[in-house]
């Protein structure tokens, strides 16, 4: 099952040998529980291993293999972030697909020798989402051939950034580039923020740490200011837009070819957070398998608290969506391999399906996992709420991504136009224009379901059924828009009164999506015992995922009452069906305890004992009595004893 979860046995076997070696190196262990740290000494601790990384990296992986590294990171670094975090996810991709040849060769090869480490700069306090508002400005000055970055006002600071308060000495900046008086709107620029030797900021520049967050406190996002701060003309990354010394400028073949770095990392966090997904799952469903509570049969023992339905129903439909995430990302990934080869040979044909479909997927799987992660906490009653099951961290983390890469709300919408334009096609008789992702959306609809009609498995009419709710919703969305506008609204204006039914036609798109990517994968499955457990996870997604959108399909009679509850029988069915198989279906996902770093979800299953260890290591149990017991309640209770005296 794990060669099925990381796409082939090859990677899955690398991960236990990579796992293992780590086991035998306690100088890549955390020194102490991480929830004992204070911010400073996660910050040090990570650093002091991302050293050792960097010098035995070698013996234990190899270091062009991105899956590798990234659990040799899971491993040892973990998901609070660390020093050079944004140098891997967005300062190298920015610098592979933005920087030309040359400035590869003088930035890249250092940048992946780590000789200098750097971030990507976007964000403003004043602005995050409209980018082409930014506020910065780079001003080309024709006569030095440098560009002048500035910050005109406070709203103009670049606030959050990873890795930029403290870590990073180098930086891809976006700032708006204007030649002669023309505003040419956001470019990417690298930018030296610090001394190479010192580490002190370079003159010109303001920078520092904005403060500790929800969580991902390792990293240092931070703040920037430039003060008519010159970099040199050759310091815009070049690969697709140019500017000559004399300011001409060279457009590029595609106009969002710089929002790059975001896709790359709206690909690959799909994987990321269905890990996180799996990650508050196996946590809380090994814990559930040990945790007694309360009776079904009065005859009996304690049952384990998941036998009961609502438990079952708690986990088991998030443990076949990080499946189903997993699976999803892993076509993310590919597909976003293939564009950027393309893009390379001139051909941007393929960026808008990339940008529909990242931005539709990076917004469920989300909300999804922040969903499910919160479900397990609870799962897991009070412990749940403690450090030890490092839940809370897990979610922490994970919901960060409802809003980096993209406000969710605002990507869902760069997904509708893409829906709104296919729509339009459909309307105006072009079906056979639509790609792939959307073709559905110019298939005749049946009038009714044959959902509990068909033998098992059933999928194609699962499927069809999805594809009727997102079709409709689509085309009803849209229908609002061009009715508003035929009224007379300005498109904007008539965008902005139905984006609540066009962000709902970019979920149910989304969804369909994921759900058709998990038939995909298990068809390909060979292995028949492994086949017939996916399937009951397929069976189990496909039930509870319909059920949570079977409005859209009642509304219009798609869908019948009593096919409404063929689905929810069907969804307990096979919550039972699982039940046997839940422990193995998280274990498959083969996390070490290291990587996990939970005390209730550790493989041993002696939840109690390593509690109650815990809890004696904490610090405030170093001493009996604390300094502020002596400094304050103890003078408290005892002049309340002398006043009653
Ligand atoms: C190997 C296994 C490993 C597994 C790995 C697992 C995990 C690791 C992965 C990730 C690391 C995780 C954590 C890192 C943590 C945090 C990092 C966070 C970083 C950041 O947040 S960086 C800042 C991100 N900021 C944003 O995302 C801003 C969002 N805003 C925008 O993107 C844009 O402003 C906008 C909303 C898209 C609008 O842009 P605008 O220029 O105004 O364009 P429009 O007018 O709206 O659209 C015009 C047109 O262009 C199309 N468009 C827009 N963007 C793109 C694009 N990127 N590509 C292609 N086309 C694009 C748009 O659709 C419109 O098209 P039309 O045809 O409709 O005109
Ligand atoms: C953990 C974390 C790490 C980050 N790392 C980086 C980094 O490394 N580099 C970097 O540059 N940035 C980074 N960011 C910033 C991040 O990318 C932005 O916060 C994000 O893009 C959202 O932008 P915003 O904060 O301006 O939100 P806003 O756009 O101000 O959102 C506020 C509200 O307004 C709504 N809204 C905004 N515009 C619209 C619209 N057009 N239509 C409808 N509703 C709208 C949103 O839906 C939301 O509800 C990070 C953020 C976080 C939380």
């Amino acid at each position: 099952m794990a060669a099925q979860i990381y796409s082939g046995e090859k990677y899955a076997s690398r991960r236990r040998e990579i796992s293992a070696n780590l086991a035998k190196r306690p100088e890549f262990h955390d020194s102490k529980p991480l929830p004992f740290m204070t911010r400073e000494e996660k910050i040090l601790e990570s650093s002091r291993k991302l050293t050792l990384i960097s010098k035995h990296m070698n013996e234990i992986i190899d270091p062009s293999d991105k899956r590798e590294l990234y659990h040799l990171n899971c491993e040892v670094l973990g998901i609070e972030g660390n020093p050079m975090a944004l140098h891997g996810d967005m300062f190298i991709p920015a610098l592979t697909a933005q920087a030309s040849d040359e400035q590869q060769e003088k930035w890249l090869s250092r940048a992946l020798r780590r000789e200098i480490i750097g971030t990507y700069a976007q964000t403003e306090l004043g602005h995050g989402t409209n980018l082409r508002k930014l506020e910065t400005i780079a001003t080309y000055d024709v006569d030095t051939q440098e560009f002048v970055l500035h910050t005109p006002q406070i709203t103009a600071l670049k606030w959050w950034p990873g890795n930029l308060g403290k870590s990073s000495n180098y930086a891809v900046v976006v700032a708006l580039m204007i030649i002669k008086g023309k505003n040419y709107g956001p470019q990417t620029f690298m930018v030296p923020l610090r001394d190479e030797k010192t580490h002190q900021p370079l003159k010109g520049i303001t920078i520092g740490d904005i403060g500790p967050k929800l969580a991902y406190n390792i990293v240092d996002n931070g703040f920037l200011g430039f003060d008519h701060y010159r970099i040199p003309r050759t310091n815009l990354l070049m690969r697709h837009t140019r500017v000559e010394p004399d300011g001409t400028f060279v457009k590029p073949p595609h106009a969002k070819i710089n929002y790059s770095a975001m896709v790359h990392v709206r690909s690959y966090m799909i994987t990321g957070q269905a890990i996180m997904l799996a990650y508050a799952l196996t946590i809380a469903t090994r814990y559930s398998s040990v945790r007694r509570q309360g009776q079904i049969d009065t005859t009996q023992p304690e049952v384990k608290v998941l036998e009961y339905q609502t438990q079952q129903h708690r986990l088991f439909p998030s443990i076949a969506r990080a499946y189903a995430f997993v699976f999803a990302g892993a076509e993310t990934v590919r597909l976003y391999e293939r564009v950027l080869q393309e893009v390379e040979t001139g051909n941007v044909s393929l960026m808008a399906d990339l940008h529909a479909l990242t931005s539709g997927l990076k917004s469920v799987v989300t909300h999804q996992t922040a969903q499910g992660i919160e479900q397990a906490r609870m799962a897991c009653g009070g412990h749940g709420y403690s450090q030890a099951s490092y839940i809370s961290e897990i979610f922490g983390v994970a919901v960060g991504g409802c809003t980096y890469e993209g406000e969710n709300l605002v990507m869902l919408q760069q997904l509708a136009r893409y829906l709104v334009k296919s729509a339009g096609l459909v309307q105006a008789g072009q079906s056979s224009k639509l790609g792939p992702l959307v073709a559905y959306l110019g298939a005749k609809s049946d009038s009714t379901s044959l959902i509990d009609r068909t033998p098992t498995p059933g999928f194609a009419e699962y499927v069809k059924t999805f594809q009727h709710i997102a079709r409709k919703q689509t085309l009803k969305a849209a229908q609002k828009l061009f009715g508003f506008m035929e009224k007379g609204d300005t498109r904007e204006v008539a965008w902005n009164k139905s984006t609540v039914e066009l962000n709902r036609a970019s979920r149910l798109h989304t969804r369909l999506y994921i759900v058709e990517a998990f038939v995909r994968r298990v068809e390909e499955v060979a292995d028949p015992r492994l086949k017939e457990v996916l399937t009951d996870l397929l069976r189990l997604h496909v039930n509870y995922e319909l059920l949570d959108v079977a409005a859209y399909a009642l509304e219009d009679g798609f869908l019948s009452s009593s096919q409404l509850d063929y689905i929810r029988e069907q969804l307990y069915f096979y919550l039972a069906k699982i039940r046997p198989n839940a422990v193995s279906l998280v274990d498959s996902w083969e996390f070490s305890d290291r990587e996990l770093r939970s005390v209730l979800g550790r493989r041993d299953g002696n939840v109690y004992e390593n509690l109650f260890a815990w809890a004696k290591a904490s610090p405030l149990n170093k001493t009996d009595v604390l300094p502020s017991v002596d400094k304050y309640l103890k003078p408290l209770m005892e002049s309340a004893r002398a006043s009653k005296l």
